[in-house]
């Protein structure tokens, strides 16, 4: 069976773990993690039943798999004490970190067979999104292995070019957080157009809810599903008008333009060291 181990148990660990858990694609006794936070890793253990390690060392061990799973910042530090054991195991690597390439992770890890994922916190209710490439060394079984881990914490998907990375990096993988900020805009101004706090998180939730389950599931596209719910002369072409107006989709693509641009920075600051 495939020993996993996760180096770091932070938020994206704990979302891919729960999501692994959850679709019972893995044992929890086969999912070992390593994080210094003693309260981290009781979490994990008491949320997941998971074996977890204060040693990074001891968490690879007996792992086919290993996740990184730390700040990209934390990177080179945490794979140089393990380089030995790694190069000598030659595990399958997959690294979830922004902005970290292959060829650097390669030359910190001693690893060959190397896989960048670009995963996103709602891996844990299985509704994840996963962006996957891979060095040539990673063999049709690891790939296949690849696949089956992250598809079971919801789409997973290869692309192309290791440049691509950083775009589903924009895209997916800080792309809740966008959601999130409209989530609580949309809450502060139902507030403010009077309804309690309670009434407007609810309806705002069931709506963001609504609205990913509608366009997910239908093979009508987003822009014709908001035309079909803004009635001309209506109150939502108002909406509309004023969001349009304020260019927010000009300041979407500046959003997106600026966190891809911080990847690329990203594996420039910590590619060269
Ligand atoms: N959060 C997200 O939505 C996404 C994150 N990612 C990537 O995932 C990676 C982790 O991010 P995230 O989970 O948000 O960060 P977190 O800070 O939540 O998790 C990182 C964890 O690693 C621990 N850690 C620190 N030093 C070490 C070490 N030497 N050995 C082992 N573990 C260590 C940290 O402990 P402590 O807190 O005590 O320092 C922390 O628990 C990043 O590279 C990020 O780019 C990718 C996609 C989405
Ligand atoms: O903000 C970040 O750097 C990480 C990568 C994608 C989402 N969170």
């Amino acid at each position: 069976m495939t020993q996993i181990a996760f180096i770091g148990g932070g938020n994206m660990a704990t979302s891919i773990i729960g999501g692994l858990i959850r679709e019972g694609a893995v044992s929890p006794d086969l999912i070992h993690v390593s994080d210094p936070g003693a309260e981290q890793r009781e979490r994990l253990t008491r949320d997941f039943g998971i074996v977890t390690h204060e040693s990074n060392l001891d968490a690879i061990s007996s792992a086919t798999v290993v996740i990184l799973a730390v700040k990209p910042q934390m990177m080179k530090a945490v794979l140089e004490p393990l380089q030995a054991t790694l190069n000598t195991r030659q595990p399958l690597l997959i690294s979830v970190a922004a902005g970290i390439s292959l060829p650097t992770l390669k030359e910190w890890s001693g690893c060959t067979a190397v896989v960048r994922a670009m995963p996103n916190t709602p891996a844990l209710t299985g509704f994840g999104a996963t962006g996957l490439f891979a060095s040539e060394e990673v063999s049709l079984d690891q790939r296949n292995l690849t696949d089956t881990l992250l598809g079971a914490t919801g789409l997973a998907m290869w692309v192309q070019t290791e440049a691509e990375i950083d775009a589903v990096t924009a895209l997916s993988g800080s792309g809740p957080a966008y959601y999130f900020l409209l989530m609580e805009s949309m809450i502060d101004a139902g507030i403010k157009l009077g309804l309690s706090e309670e009434t407007a998180r609810r309806l705002t939730l069931q709506t963001a809810l609504g609205a990913g389950k509608m366009a997910s599931s239908s093979d009508v596209a987003p822009d014709e599903l908001r035309r079909r719910v803004t009635s001309p002369g209506g109150t939502t072409e108002q909406a509309i008008a004023t969001f349009e107006g304020a260019h927010l989709r000009d300041i979407v693509k500046a959003a997106m333009d600026a966190a891809a641009r911080r990847a690329a920075e990203l594996s420039d600051e910590l590619g060269n060291g």
